[in-house]
């Protein structure tokens, strides 16, 4: 299984976001997830387009744009011109699901769609043809630094099941990635449940030693029993 770690830069230091970039690359991990709040979907309000096209030249690893923003569209496009690789929405932010799978994905990137603890798998019924990443999320979307959810293992066992499913017949891959209180004591069980991408924000970012923490995490994947 190719396991990918995926630092939230939500609880980087925003002053000296270029070098919080290089440094988590530096470190190991295979992915930059952006968090995008728009103080309306959910009560926070982080960084946009402009930020993404900024951080951009510091980095050749896939940035992983997840929109947490009503209505979602507009700023899809925008994220894809300023350099997005990936670009996940929550399906209660768009009036149109698949034909926001369609625009993300004519725009070059990779779609995906997040799912809130509460929100229902039932979304990718007729869509998964246009579904290249799934995002169970294992807190409620807003803020970083929050306790993993234990129902998400389910969610991520029932998410594993459609998209084995799926590729048995198709061929075609979809990443499963999980956000929210990933910690080196949980990832192992994360991973067992069928998570192959991980987003950590605080687990990562708090810690003086970027590598140390990555390290950790890839030892308990390696032990993972998948
Ligand atoms: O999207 C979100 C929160 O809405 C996340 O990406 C958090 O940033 C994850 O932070 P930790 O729970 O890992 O601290």
């Amino acid at each position: 299984m190719n396991f990918r770690i995926a630092p939230s830069l939500l609880s980087a230091d925003f002053a000296r976001l270029g070098d919080e970039v290089k440094d988590v690359i530096a470190a190991g991990a295979d992915i930059i997830h952006f968090d995008v709040m728009d103080n309306h979907y959910v009560p926070n309000l982080t960084i946009g387009p402009l930020v993404c096209e900024a951080i951009r030249p510091h980095t050749t690893a896939p940035i992983d744009v997840h929109l947490m923003v009503k209505p979602v569209d507009a700023l899809a496009a925008m994220f894809a011109k300023a350099g997005a690789d990936i670009i996940t929405f929550h399906p209660e932010g768009s009036e149109h699901i698949d034909r926001t799978l369609g625009l993300i994905r004519d725009a070059g990137c990779k779609a995906g769609l997040v799912f809130n603890p509460a929100t229902s798998l039932s979304y990718l019924d007729h869509v998964m043809d246009k579904v290249d990443m799934i995002l169970i999320m294992s807190v409620n979307p807003g803020f970083g630094g929050q306790s993993f959810i234990p129902e998400a293992l389910n969610k991520i066992r029932a998410a594993r099941t459609r998209i084995d499913e799926y590729t048995a017949k198709t061929g075609r891959e979809i990443w499963l990635e999980v956000d929210g209180g990933v910690k080196v004591d949980n990832i192992r069980a994360i991973a067992e449940a069928g998570a192959d991408t991980f987003v950590a924000g605080s687990a990562i970012y708090g810690q003086p030693d970027y590598k140390a923490v990555i390290d950790a995490m890839r030892a308990e994947l390696s032990q993972a029993g998948r």
